[in-house]
């Protein structure tokens, strides 16, 4: 099914005959380089190829739209735990250049000794299930057809099931995951021989399925006690799980470090985490870099977490990251909401192409303390690395507790994360198998006694049966729902009013959740603030009233607040009075008017208000102003007094009289233009000379409320008011 930008996704399409789907592609995706890509008036020398469809910066308005893409996949993670509402924000994402999407898990399956089946609803993640992963994957060969470029999926490949995940993975077309043992033993608590020996199978589904390979490292940023002090461990676990992957077969270019910079503002990040980076490329040359962005500085302001994305975008580009993820913005106070993945991703979309070129005019100095600290962390990783093999390896290690300790290694604080050898989650769950033991599977790890049935199958052992699942698809079980309760055919009937009516709520993750937020100042001290807040949002009729930020701006004199609530009702769009779109005439249509009957018009940036640069986009030539179709222009400045502006417009006889306003303080914007309209009544002019208004702060509706003809808002273009011009003329011709 082909996707149409003006049509919503129609999750129920998407449902139908997930029995009979299989993947258009396997493996990994990397994007394609453009070199010296023209767009728009610029010459790029970082970009890849650009969308067929997408949603550009806003301010790509001024360069005619373009929307330039960085040479990286950029990432973004969707997971609220219904994913028939993140397949709309995958689409979403799409659109902003996320061309890697992963899916976060449910909290905890890590603990489920088996595949989870159906459509069940998760907490904090997506319940990963191989019906999901076919609708997640079918809609994303639709979207990524609809962008015109290829988008990887990814989630996560750990835990007690880890090499059945990995297998429904490589059957099911999965392009990326994460996979590292350490994982397991150390945030999981999983028993670290079953945890290595199920690595080497998953790993090896992996390889035939050419699926990109993230590590956990980053884990030890998020969980360590000073983030910066972990980097040496960090290049040691880097190590681990890229050596272990190579000894199992994986190429180099599908091992993608997962690398976090260590700080965040007030912390001198550069001077820490820099180095870091420096030393991290140098050692691990030969494979990916995936750069994540920081997570554990990161409040529930918006703003702070941005401007530290924005430094750990500038690490990326003054290194290197084949990767970029993008964390959302509020991964501090929530699970990820629509709005703020998209501003994950057009940050990193922003800052990259921002800083297209960079390392051709500049370059990392030679000396001083970048080389210096990036040589004492190797120093330190290498003695890290010496000492687990001299406790007897890295079981020994975790035992005693090596790992996540706090301390800048060799300096020790005894705090890591010690599992024992024969503890955790399925420990004594390692058989070794017998001699005669066989399956007949393709990219089985380890002893498999092929020759025993036939000689010639030693390298293909499911030739014996004719294939396996991974040669043979129509061989997999499908299993469609196992719960009739919590599964997806429920919640779209839940849901069915909103997804089929004309009915519209707020939303933020899930279709009809009815959040919406408030972002308000209270001159008042943070405490009073927070509950006055609670307080206004209940007298609005709010309900579940949550305040998920406090700013202060000064402690008695005040307060920001951002507050989050639902709304109890939706909105019948289809009884609202929406005013048509203005139509715009052709630029021949304008001309030929304006040459049969010439045009003149006055304009200035009134009142105190020196803002020109609006008002001359409207007017010049250059900009794809008035002036471009032959219309009589006289632009008095800016400041210009209300009846300065009109009694130009008399002694020039004008037709129109063009008044600018950016200012909005106390409504000045509107009182001025009823004072214009005023005066030209006073001045016995009003009936014959058109008053049109615009500022980035105006609402068409509200300036034609103060009596004027028209009212333009931010984005309005030259030939929107020129299609005005011409056919309010032509109305007042017609009433002479
Ligand atoms: C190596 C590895 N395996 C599994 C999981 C997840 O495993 P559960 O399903 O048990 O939560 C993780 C999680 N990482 C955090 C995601 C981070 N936001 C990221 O972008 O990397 C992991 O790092």
């Amino acid at each position: 099914m082909e996707l149409k930008p003006n049509e919503k996704l129609d999750i129920k399409n998407i449902l139908e005959d997930l029995e009979s789907y299989t993947p258009k592609r396997r493996g990994w995706t990397w994007r394609t380089k453009e070199e010296n890509l023209s767009m728009g008036p610029f010459q790029y020398r970082d970009a890849s190829t650009p969308l067929k469809n997408s949603v550009p910066l806003p301010s790509a308005k001024y360069f005619g739209d373009i929307d330039p893409q960085p040479d990286c996949v950029i990432t973004t993670e969707v997971a609220s735990g219904r994913f028939e509402d993140d397949i709309r924000r995958m689409r979403m994402a799409a659109w902003h250049g996320a061309d890697h999407i992963m899916v976060i898990r449910t909290a905890g399956q890590s603990h489920f000794d088996g595949l989870v089946e159906g459509t069940p609803q998760g907490s904090g993640g997506i319940p990963i299930t191989r019906k999901q992963v076919r609708a997640q994957r079918k809609a994303l060969d639709m979207i990524e057809d609809e962008v015109g470029r290829p988008i990887n999926y990814h989630s996560y490949i750990s835990g007690v099931a880890g090499p059945e995940i990995s297998v429904m993975f490589a059957e099911e077309g999965v392009n990326g995951a994460h996979q590292d043992p350490q994982y397991n033993v150390l945030y999981r608590n999983i028993n670290m021989l079953r945890s290595f020996v199920d690595a080497a199978e998953a790993k090896s589904a992996m390889v035939w399925a050419d699926i990109a390979q993230i590590d956990g490292a980053h884990n030890a940023n998020a969980t360590a006690r000073e983030a910066w002090k972990v980097m040496p461990e960090l290049m040691v676990q880097h190590a681990l799980n890229s050596m272990y992957s190579v000894k199992v077969g994986m190429k180099k270019e599908n091992i993608c470090l997962s690398t976090v910079p260590p700080t965040a503002p007030p912390a001198p990040s550069m001077t820490l985490d820099l180095p870091y980076a420096v030393a991290l490329r140098e050692i691990f040359k030969e494979y990916k870099m995936r750069a994540q962005m920081n997570t554990k500085y990161m409040e529930s302001s918006t703003r702070e977490a941005t401007v530290t994305h924005v430094l750990n975008l500038l690490i990326s580009k003054l290194t290197r990251a084949e990767i970029q993820s993008t964390i959302t913005p509020d991964e501090g106070r929530n699970v990820p909401w629509h709005i703020y993945n998209i501003e994950g991703l057009d940050t990193a979309k922003q800052a990259l192409v921002g800083m297209d070129g960079l390392m051709d005019m500049i370059q990392l100095k030679d000396d001083g303390i970048l080389r210096e600290k990036s040589r004492e962390l190797k120093e330190r990783a290498v003695l890290f690395m010496e000492e687990v093999l001299e406790v007897g390896g890295y079981f020994n290690a975790v035992e005693q507790g090596f790992f996540v300790d706090s301390g800048c290694y060799p300096e020790r604080n005894g705090d890591g994360i010690s599992r024992k050898m024969d503890g955790g989650v399925g420990a004594g769950t390692i058989y070794e198998r017998d001699e005669d033991y066989f399956a007949p599977v393709t990219a089985h790890f380890g002893h498999n006694n092929v020759a025993q049935y036939d000689p010639s199958a030693v390298d293909n052992p499911s030739k014996l049966i004719g294939g396996c699942t991974f040669e043979k698809p129509e061989k997999i079980v499908y299993i469609d729902e196992l719960d009739e309760v919590d599964n997806v055919n429920v919640r779209l009937e839940e849901t069915k009013e909103l997804r089929e009516s004309t009915h519209v709520k707020p939303e933020v993750q899930w279709m009809g959740d009815g959040i919406i937020m408030l972002n308000l100042f209270l001159p008042a001290s943070k405490r009073v603030a927070e509950f006055t807040a609670l307080e206004i949002a209940k007298k609005m009729g709010l309900e579940d009233v949550e305040v998920i930020h406090k700013e202060v701006m000064q402690t008695s004199e005040g307060t920001r607040i951002e507050l989050k609530g639902k709304v109890g009702f939706s909105i019948d769009t289809s009884t609202l009075v929406i005013p048509p779109e203005p139509i715009v005439m052709s630029e021949d249509e304008i001309r030929e008017d304006i040459e049969k009957t010439p045009m003149k018009v006055v304009a200035g940036t009134v009142g105190e208000d020196e803002h020109s640069v609006g008002l001359r986009e409207i007017i010049d030539i250059k900009h794809g102003g008035i002036e471009k179709y032959g219309i009589d222009c006289h632009y008095l400045g800016t400041s210009v007094s209300l009846e300065k502006l009109v009694d130009a417009a008399i002694e020039l006889n004008a037709d129109a009289i063009l008044a600018s306003t950016i200012i909005s303080h106390d409504d000045i914007h509107y009182k001025s233009m009823k004072r214009i309209h005023e005066l030209c009544i006073e001045k016995g002019i009003r009936d014959r000379v058109m008053v049109l208004c615009g500022g980035t702060q105006v609402t068409p509706e509200k300036a034609v409320a103060q009596g004027v003809d028209a009212g333009f808002g931010r984005g309005s273009k030259g030939i929107n008011v020129a299609t005005f011009l011409i056919e309010k003329r032509r109305e007042m011709k017609n009433e002479d």
